[in-house]
């Protein structure tokens, strides 16, 4: 199934769950706007021209800005960023931030292209959706295959149509308004949402194993948490290869290793694994922190973790899900466990806004109280609908922007 198909799916369940009237259940369901850039031409640094496609799907502004992340990956196309966007609606509703969800992307592949070529790659789409994002519209931050300089880029070209605008993206350098604590954000919150589920089923990090698959922002930054709290890290992967070891990776190594050589491929501190297999190698718990739809009906029966963290964003297929579901495994949903990137945004945002920085420590004292908080109102629905997590999540943030929506006056005014 597509991402879309598949995010459609638990939309509607959860729209059912709740007896959600069929005209808002449609609203809800379609984007607010759709921007496809279909040139995106910049002079590559051999002269030639090359030309690529970007999106951007504002989806839902109910509840506030649209936020989300921008994607550059081969894969990018119309229905997976219309699901990522859907998904960031229902996940700043989970997380109870005062947003509603977008998501980016253009379809190239970042590591073959140079700094500079990127550079310019990113000022002309910036040139081409600058009237349609802003600080109280849509404010887009990092996502896989970019990071704060890419959101350094975008504010500076944004800035020169709008002047100084640091609040128009999140996950910025410092430097510029960037928030301490936002690049290990994402990470940070799997780590605080996988505490909060494993303490509900009373256990803790400490002497689980855990297989990761992605050691990108995400999943480096989980990786080095765990481990600084005693889990044992067993197989790692990422683009350019894996590794396992029964008797825990040492991670700080790892991240050595992977700064000096740009991938995880030639470490020494374990057995190389064939990447197709990570997902299936022996472990308690499983985090997913790279692409979507990587657990399907083909390898869920072969899992052995009995829960899975979705760091990344939809890696479960709703068959994978119904099958993992009959072998007891738990699963922790997307649009609550990796929740926390967004909600370090909206403090970033915050403190753009406001001209204060906070110290890093506010930012993680505040972003566990929202992730603990957040898990709570997901057991909630869990257990007013006799739903799964997954369900309770969606039924939570639906929820959230249906009576948003009802509230502003939705169906009144033209109607009459
Ligand atoms: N960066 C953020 O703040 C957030 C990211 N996410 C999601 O987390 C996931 C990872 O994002 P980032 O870490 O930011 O991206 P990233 O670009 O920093 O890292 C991606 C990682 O995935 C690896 N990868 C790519 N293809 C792979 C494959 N076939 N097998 C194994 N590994 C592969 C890459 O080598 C890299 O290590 C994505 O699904 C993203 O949407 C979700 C919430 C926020
Ligand atoms: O930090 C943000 O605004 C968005 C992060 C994101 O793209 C995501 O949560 O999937």
């Amino acid at each position: 199934m597509n991402a879309l198909a598949a995010t459609n799916r638990n939309f509607r369940l959860a729209a059912r769950l709740l007896g959600l009237d069929s005209k808002l259940e449609k609203s809800l369901l379609i984007p607010f706007r759709e921007i496809k850039v279909v040139e995106c031409t910049i002079p590559q640094d051999d002269g030639t021209l090359a030309t690529f496609v970007g999106f951007r799907v504002q989806h839902d502004n109910a509840r506030g800005p649209m936020k989300g992340g921008i994607r550059y990956h081969p894969e990018v196309e119309h229905d997976e960023v219309n699901a990522l966007a859907q998904l960031m609606t229902w996940k700043t509703a989970v997380a109870n931030i005062p947003y509603g969800g977008a998501k980016g992307g253009i379809g190239c592949d970042p590591g073959e292209l140079s700094t500079s070529e990127l550079e310019r790659l990113t000022r002309v789409f910036t040139q081409k959706i600058h009237e349609l994002i802003g600080i109280h519209t849509d404010v887009p931050a990092p996502d896989m295959g970019t990071g704060p300089q890419t959101m350094a880029w975008i504010l500076d070209e944004y800035s020169k149509f709008h002047g100084y605008s640091p609040a128009v993206v999140t996950g910025k350098p410092t430097d510029l308004g960037g928030s301490l604590g936002r690049d290990a954000a994402t990470g940070r919150g799997v780590v605080f949402a996988t505490e909060a589920l494993l303490n509900d089923h009373g256990k803790a990090i400490s002497g689980q194993k855990f297989v990761i698959q992605g050691f990108g922002n995400v999943g480096s930054w989980a990786a080095r948490l765990i481990h600084e709290k005693g889990g044992k890290i067993v197989a790692v992967s990422d683009a350019t290869g894996a590794i396992k070891n029964r008797n825990g990776i040492d991670i700080p190594s790892l991240l050595n290793h992977v700064k000096e050589n740009k991938g995880i491929n030639g470490f020494h501190g374990g057995d190389s694994l064939d990447p197709e297999l990570i997902l299936v190698e022996d472990c308690d718990i499983l985090i997913p922190a790279a692409l979507g739809g990587i657990i399907n009906r083909e390898n869920a029966n072969d899992i052995k973790a009995k829960f899975i963290i979705e760091a990344a964003n939809h890696p479960t297929d709703p068959e994978a899900d119904e099958i993992l579901s009959k072998k007891g495994v738990v699963i922790l949903p997307d649009i609550y466990a990796n929740s926390g990137g967004v909600t370090v945004s909206y403090f970033e945002w915050v403190q753009n806004l406001q001209g204060f920085l906070w110290d890093e420590k506010k930012v993680n004292n505040e972003l566990k109280t929202y992730m603990t908080k957040a898990f709570k109102d997901v057991k909630k629905m869990c257990q007013s609908h006799n739903c799964d997590l997954r369900m309770g999540a969606f039924t939570l943030g639906v929820n959230r922007v249906a009576r948003a929506t009802v509230t502003r006056g939705y169906g009144r005014g033209w109607e009459a």
